[in-house]
């Protein structure tokens, strides 16, 4: 049967990046993605504001939520300070399969912890099973519909602490429309939002970058 479009971003990689090196990855997805065929990872302009913030945050721990093939867990984990790890977590099995080659390929593996499962099991599960207090820095890019349920499964489970920060991609397309809402009147929160594109397109999208306040 024909291979899926993970399966063949994945042969772009093996065939075009260079083993050990994720910027030469992170360029291989954007140029097959522009030229190619388009994929929903984060993409170049948006990944460039992803890197600021990760710079500024230089999170201890981290969780991204929607791996998908691994794209921007590479751009995390190739910013993060020696020691610290991402958690990143992937609903779909295959796109998880796919990731997990992307990750080892770019050499980033050790740095980066994969899980498959569902965002509302896993995140009430994840002080016990990562021996991990608060996050300092998530990042948003599953499920649209889920942002806003998960942020307060993250604010009832104690995950978030004062200064935790929060990145949510796609908050204009397809659109988060009840999560910009929380965020942005949440006395808990101070919101601020990065107008950007959709990745590999001239439409708008943008991240939204909050602050819990405790
Ligand atoms: O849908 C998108 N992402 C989500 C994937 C499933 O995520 C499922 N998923 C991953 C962990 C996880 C954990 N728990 C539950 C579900 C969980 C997504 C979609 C678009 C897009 C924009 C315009 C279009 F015309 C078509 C698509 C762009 C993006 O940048 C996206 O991120
Ligand atoms: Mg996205």
């Amino acid at each position: 049967t024909r291979s899926t479009r993970p399966q063949r971003l994945l042969k772009a990689v093996q065939k075009k990046a260079i083993k050990g090196d994720p910027q030469s990855v992170i360029s291989t997805i954007d140029y097959f993605c522009r030229h190619s065929e388009w994929a929903m990872n984060v993409g170049d302009e948006k990944g460039a504001i992803l890197d600021s913030v990760v710079c500024e945050v230089s999170p201890s721990t981290a969780l991204e939520l929607g791996t998908y093939c691994g794209y921007s867990a590479v751009r995390i984990a190739r910013l993060l300070p020696p020691g610290t790890k991402l958690i990143t977590l992937e609903f779909n099995p295959d796109y998880a399969a796919v990731a997990r080659q992307i990750i080892e390929y770019s050499g980033l593996q050790d740095k980066i912890c994969l899980v498959e499962g569902a965002s509302g099991d896993l995140i009430p599960k994840m002080q016990e099973l990562f021996g991990i207090k608060t996050l300092d820095f998530v990042f948003l890019d599953h499920w649209k519909d889920r942002y806003l349920p998960d942020i307060k499964l993250l604010e009832e489970c104690q995950l978030l602490r004062k200064g935790s920060i929060l990145l949510a991609d796609n908050v204009i397309c397809p659109g988060t429309p009840d999560y910009l809402e929380y965020v942005r009147n949440s006395p808990r929160y101070e919101s601020k939002y990065f107008k950007s594109h959709l990745e590999y397109t001239k439409v708008e999208d943008g991240l939204e970058k909050s602050v819990f306040l405790g």
